[in-house]
């Protein structure tokens, strides 16, 4: 029987790199979740099991945690590139590197009207992530943000669908438009203010989500990502998936009680999965910048 190994990477998933800078009594707080990957020419290690070439992942996460101090944390996607970087130096066989980093965002916890020096409260508001493949001589980021739960309690229609016989439901002009977002955005380049590009592309996003009056979840994607590409050029093309959150109108008719649109069911499941490209017509090669990111190939 003819059989060859296929494609395979291997790293370090979700090492949890907390990095405190104490210098003044004002610490700051860094909060990671940072996964590794190599992929190349490891054949050997699968088909022999000769193991020369192998960085192990506990060398990958160990640099994980030593570059946290020694190279210290700016833009996580800085941070990944050099990671990335790195894992190209110290292991020959290693084609590409994937580095993915999420950011858990803390405040400070306010006392008499300050925020502390050292007590945090985890703030909402989505999370910061990005994917950076690195080969040799070339590098992609994909960054985005995850979770961003939004609701509008207007503005928001749906009607005019196909319909057959195993169609119920009905349409409406004004509803409920609720998801938690996810959206990954490509970066054209390396040569960008991280931190600035993405809180201008997260305030956009929710903007949009605010401004646009929905005919569906899908036209609010696209009308999204339009605004992003139209006022980021280092953006190639953003990608989304949405669950439909479905907020159903309560029947009150049997208690003699109108409901005019004011009490709802949050439906847990099952949930509407809308997900969209949006890319710029001359938009750069992605090469591996999407290389084993789940939904997003
Ligand atoms: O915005 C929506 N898009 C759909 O495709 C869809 N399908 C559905 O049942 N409800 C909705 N809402």
């Amino acid at each position: 029987m003819a059989i060859h190994l296929g494609a395979n990477q291997y790293g370090k998933a979700e090492n949890r790199v907390v990095r405190i800078y104490r210098d003044t009594p004002r610490h700051e707080i860094r909060d990671l979740n940072v996964s590794t990957a190599l992929r190349g020419r490891f054949d050997a290690a699968h088909t022999t099991g000769e193991q020369g070439d192998v960085l192990p992942t506990d060398t990958q996460k160990n640099t994980a945690f030593a570059f946290a101090k020694e190279k210290g944390i700016g833009a996580i996607e800085e941070y990944a590139l050099t990671l990335g970087e790195r894992f190209l130096v110290a292991s020959p066989a290693a084609e590409g590197a994937r580095i993915e980093v999420e950011e858990y965002a803390w405040e400070r916890i306010e006392v008499d009207g300050q925020g502390h020096d050292h007590s945090f409260v985890r703030s909402g508001g989505g999370v910061r992530n990005t994917i950076v493949n690195v080969e040799r001589g070339q590098a992609y980021v994909v960054s985005g943000i995850s979770d961003l739960v939004v609701l509008k309690s207007t503005g928001s229609e749906f009607h005019g669908f196909l319909k057959d016989e195993y169609t119920t439901l009905p349409e409406t002009d004004d509803r409920i438009l609720a998801t938690s977002l996810v959206a990954r955005w490509r970066y054209e380049h390396t040569d960008v203010e991280w931190d600035k590009a993405y809180d201008r592309i997260k305030a956009l996003l929710l903007e949009q989500f605010a401004k646009i009056h929905s005919l569906a979840l899908q036209q609010t994607l696209y009308g999204m990502g339009s605004a992003v590409l139209e006022a980021h050029p280092e953006v190639a093309e953003i990608r989304f998936s949405a669950p439909n959150k479905h907020h159903f109108l309560v029947d009150l008719s049997p208690f003699g009680v109108e409901n005019p649109g004011e009490v709802f069911v949050a439906a847990d499941r099952p949930y509407g999965l809308i997900e969209a490209t949006v890319t710029r017509d001359d938009a750069s090669d992605p090469g591996s910048a999407w290389h084993a990111t789940p939904g997003f190939c």
